[in-house]
């Protein structure tokens, strides 16, 4: 396909949504000037929220860590900037400076020892520390007890004394916008999209070469700086500080927030912190009044309210809104250099050598003693009865499970202890049994994470933008992927849209993107259609052409047949026999193997 015809061209609806944003900030702006007093204050502590949530959305919504804890990060940036502004007599700026630099070291430590745990321990674990700093601002004698430190200056800007609301909203309106748009350009980068990826687990982002638990250390100590950040507007807005807003029962309400207004969408964490805290105004004067009685009701009707967005809208409520608004900008980079291709090594040439391979469940031998050979160019097949060991096998060769004894070498390079990530970065790529894409995302941006080990932007990169040239390259090396298995025409609309024979094809282009000399495929044909299947046979026959690697687990004996050079076939986790699919249809033992299936007609 042309790049002329390419979906670069499309451009949907983008006059209308900056006309959208743009209406959006002229009222942001307008709001502090003329809002009555009073809720231009509830205004800037929306503001304030809004940054908590934002973080709460990179870390919750996106990657998937539940946290109660971000009340409490947002306590060390308050209480760091009021000691220091009244203790030490520091400029406000500093101030700032230095409650990153506290929660950070706090946030860092913490995710170190807890962002390993796995299921309901890591939310347990917040609730932990959460309960823990709430302590320690309450009962440290020189942070003032329960009663809390007053006096806390003004900040200063330009000789400005921002005393006032509706000064202050500005800054709290600068701070959120500098956020949200950091945010933003994560979730549209390299890093974002591997952020993404975490959510599935990390069996898939690993297999993309993302070392996961760095990032679930970056991401869980991005999200405490933005807590940190309004903490310290939080001090310097209420120039006082106490433990109370602080609290556990803070950090669930930043929680309720993100998933009221959608936990996946920065605007999302934005929306939810204005309905939340307008509500709680509003329920806080309409409840005592309407009971007759004294009390928190509205807590009970957050409650309510949480559980009927989880039951009726359960990725929040601004997915609703977003799909009344003109979809966003398609936007494809100008390219201006390629990325590095790595040397293929010359067919017939061995590549992969599995020698004497053994992986065992305690008395299981799920694979034993297996050995072969995979050479540059060929398409191997593993195939087997239910139970054989071809996935355990598959996951000696991808990193997943080591091997308990043998040797995996890959280019001459052993890999038997190595990580998935490792692998991947030699020039394994892998599709999965259970497609793992991100359905809410494009082809293409789906396609790019496979390229993920071929970039090298960072965190601070992405944050700024900073790895343009980077994504440009990335953009335009999916694209043309995609182009190669025949998906180019769709390269801008959502993979959730796509059939499952798509969805496989889509995930052989993000395997692709990373430029492999070994392309894995794990049951690629599971659940498809026959003409699903006659595609994908066709796609992988074409790779071959082109000089792709090869090696498929699979159950389908039809499309195996038809597409292998060369077969290992799988019993009780030994090798039952390796030959050409003509031999393998001859071999009496395999066929003892597969009662039932009859080789010479499944070929035919
Ligand atoms: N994590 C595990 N713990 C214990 N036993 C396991 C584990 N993974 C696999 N096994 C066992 O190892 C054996 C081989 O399983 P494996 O999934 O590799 O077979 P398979 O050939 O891929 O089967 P299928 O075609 O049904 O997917 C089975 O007996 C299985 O129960």
């Amino acid at each position: 396909m042309s790049r002329a015809g390419s979906p670069s061209a499309r451009r949907t609806g983008l006059p209308l949504r900056a006309l959208l944003t743009g209406a959006a900030v002229v009222v942001a702006l307008a709001l502090p000037l003329v809002l009555p007093l009073f809720q231009v204050t509830l205004l800037v502590n929306v503001l304030i929220f809004a940054v908590v949530v934002t973080g709460l959305v990179l870390l919750t919504g996106i990657v998937g860590l539940t946290s109660f804890g971000q009340a409490a990060f947002m306590g060390v940036g308050a209480y760091t900037t009021a000691v220091l502004t009244t203790q030490a007599g520091w400029s406000t700026w500093l101030t700032l400076l230095a409650g990153f630099g506290v929660t950070a070291l706090i946030a860092w430590l913490l995710g170190l020892m807890t962002l390993r745990m796995q299921g309901h321990y890591l939310p347990l674990a917040t609730i932990a520390w959460g309960i823990s700093l709430y302590y320690v601002f309450g009962n440290t004698p020189a942070l003032g007890g329960f009663t809390g430190l007053t006096d806390i200056p003004p900040v200063h800007f330009f000789g400005l004394s921002l005393t006032s609301p509706r000064t202050f909203a500005y800054l709290a309106l600068v701070c959120l916008g500098v956020v949200a748009l950091g945010a933003q350009f994560l979730l549209s980068s390299r890093v974002g999209r591997a952020m993404r990826a975490l959510r599935g687990g990390p069996l898939v982002a690993e297999a993309f070469g993302v070392n996961t638990f760095r990032l679930r250390v970056q991401v869980f100590v991005l999200a405490a700086l933005m807590a940190s950040l309004a903490g310290w507007l939080y001090a310097h807005s209420q120039r006082f500080v106490n433990p109370t807003p602080f609290s556990l029962q803070a950090g669930i309400e930043y929680l309720f927030m993100a998933v009221v207004g959608g936990s996946q969408h920065v605007w999302g964490g934005v929306l939810g912190a204005g309905l939340i805290t307008l509500l709680r105004e509003w329920l806080r004067d309409l409840l005592p009044a309407l009971i007759g009685a004294q009390g928190n009701f509205e807590v009970i009707v957050f409650g309510v309210l949480v559980i009927l967005t989880l039951q009726f809208a359960r990725r929040g409520l601004w997915p609703l809104i977003e799909r009344v608004l003109p979809r966003e900008e398609v936007r494809l980079l100008p390219e201006h250099s390629r990325l590095p291709e790595r040397g293929k090594p010359q067919p017939g040439t061995p590549l992969l050598e599995v020698a004497h391979a053994l992986k065992t469940f305690g008395g299981l031998r799920a694979v034993n003693d297996v050995s072969f050979e995979l050479r540059a160019g060929e398409i191997l097949g593993l195939i087997g009865p239910n139970g054989a060991g071809k996935s355990t096998l598959f996951n000696l060769i991808t990193g997943v499970n080591p091997a308990t004894g043998g040797r995996v070498t890959f280019a001459g390079q052993d890999i038997t202890r190595a990580s998935a990530g490792q692998i991947h970065r030699l020039g394994v790529a892998r599709t999965f049994q259970h497609v793992h894409l991100l359905p809410d995302l494009t082809l293409l941006a789906n396609t790019m994470m496979g390229g993920y080990a071929r970039g090298r932007a960072g965190m601070v990169a992405s944050l700024l933008h900073l790895e343009r040239r980077e994504e440009a390259a990335l953009q335009h090396e999916a694209l043309r992927q995609l182009e190669r298995v025949g998906l180019g025409e769709q390269a801008f609309t959502l993979a959730g849209n796509l059939a499952l024979g798509q969805q496989r094809i889509l995930e052989v282009a993000r395997a692709l993107v990373a430029d492999p000399t070994l392309l894995l495929l794990d049951e690629p044909a599971a659940g498809l259609r026959y003409g699903e299947k006659m595609e994908l046979v066709a796609l992988l026959k074409r790779l071959r052409d082109e000089g792709v690697t090869i090696l498929l687990v699979e159950h389908d004996m039809d499309l195996v047949m038809n597409l292998v050079d060369r077969l290992v076939v799988m019993n009780y986790g030994e090798k039952l026999a390796e030959g050409t699919p003509a031999e393998i249809r001859a071999n009496a033992a395999v066929r003892e193997a597969y009662l039932g299936v009859d080789m010479a007609e499944g070929a035919a």
